[in-house]
């Protein structure tokens, strides 16, 4: 019989990089399973329905939500993001280790259903470099950047309640580490050294 899997989940800010770091390392730890969200927010150009997001009208979401079907949801700005349970939950005990990249809010709730799991918290170099990520990256209206922004400072005060702190400030070094974390946790707890 095969060990259940380590849901390990990444949160942080946005804009400062979680997306990019989980990409990188997906790339790496192919047998990691990425949890693919739910979201109201419509697609962004290139977005693929059911590899970025499970993009929902809110009628559907809430329908999610009355069924019992999310592990944690949560309105991110002005939009709501939630992750199905069955998927987390099939995987973890299929044996797959699972990864969540949701937004601290979420994470939070994963905590308090599933404390066993691994919280990564990625802090930005500084806010003024967090503010040139969000401009840069060039996908959200000044408006949405300054409410990024006005949120990261009460966000930064959760880091506190995670497993890990990993600042991003060289990418490889940040990914680097998020790769070191899961591999020492796989030699914690499944005896996978
Ligand atoms: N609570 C929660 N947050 C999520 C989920 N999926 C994505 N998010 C978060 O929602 C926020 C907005 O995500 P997105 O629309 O992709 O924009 P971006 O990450 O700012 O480019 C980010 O902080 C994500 O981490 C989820 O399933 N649950
Ligand atoms: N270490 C880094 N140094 C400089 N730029 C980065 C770094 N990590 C990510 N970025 C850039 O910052 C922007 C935001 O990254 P993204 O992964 O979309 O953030 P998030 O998913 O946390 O909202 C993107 O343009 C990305 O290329």
């Amino acid at each position: 019989m095969s060990r259940k899997g380590i849901l390990f989940v990444i949160s942080g800010p946005s804009g400062v990089g979680k997306g990019t770091i989980k990409d990188l390392l997906l790339s790496r730890l192919t047998d990691v399973r990425l949890s693919i969200s739910a979201t109201t927010r419509p697609p962004r150009e290139g977005e693929v329905a059911g590899r970025d997001y499970f993009f929902l009208d809110s009628q559907e979401f809430s329908a999610m939500i009355n069924r019992g079907e999310f592990l944690e949801y949560a309105q991110v700005y002005t939009n709501m993001y939630g992750t199905p349970k069955r998927y987390v939950q099939d995987k973890l005990s299929q044996g797959y280790d699972v990864l969540l990249e949701i937004d601290i809010q979420g994470a939070m709730q994963v905590k308090t259903k599933m404390p066993q799991g691994v919280f990564i918290f990625i802090e930005p170099p500084s806010i003024d470099e967090l503010a040139f990520r969000l401009s840069s990256r060039g996908k959200d209206s000044q408006e949405s950047i300054a409410a990024r922004l006005a949120a990261s400072h009460a966000e930064m005060e959760s880091l506190k309640y995670y497993d890990y702190v990993v600042v991003n400030d060289n990418l490889e070094d940040a990914v680097n580490k998020v790769h070191s974390i899961i591999i020492a946790e796989r030699c914690r707890v499944k005896n996978n050294c």
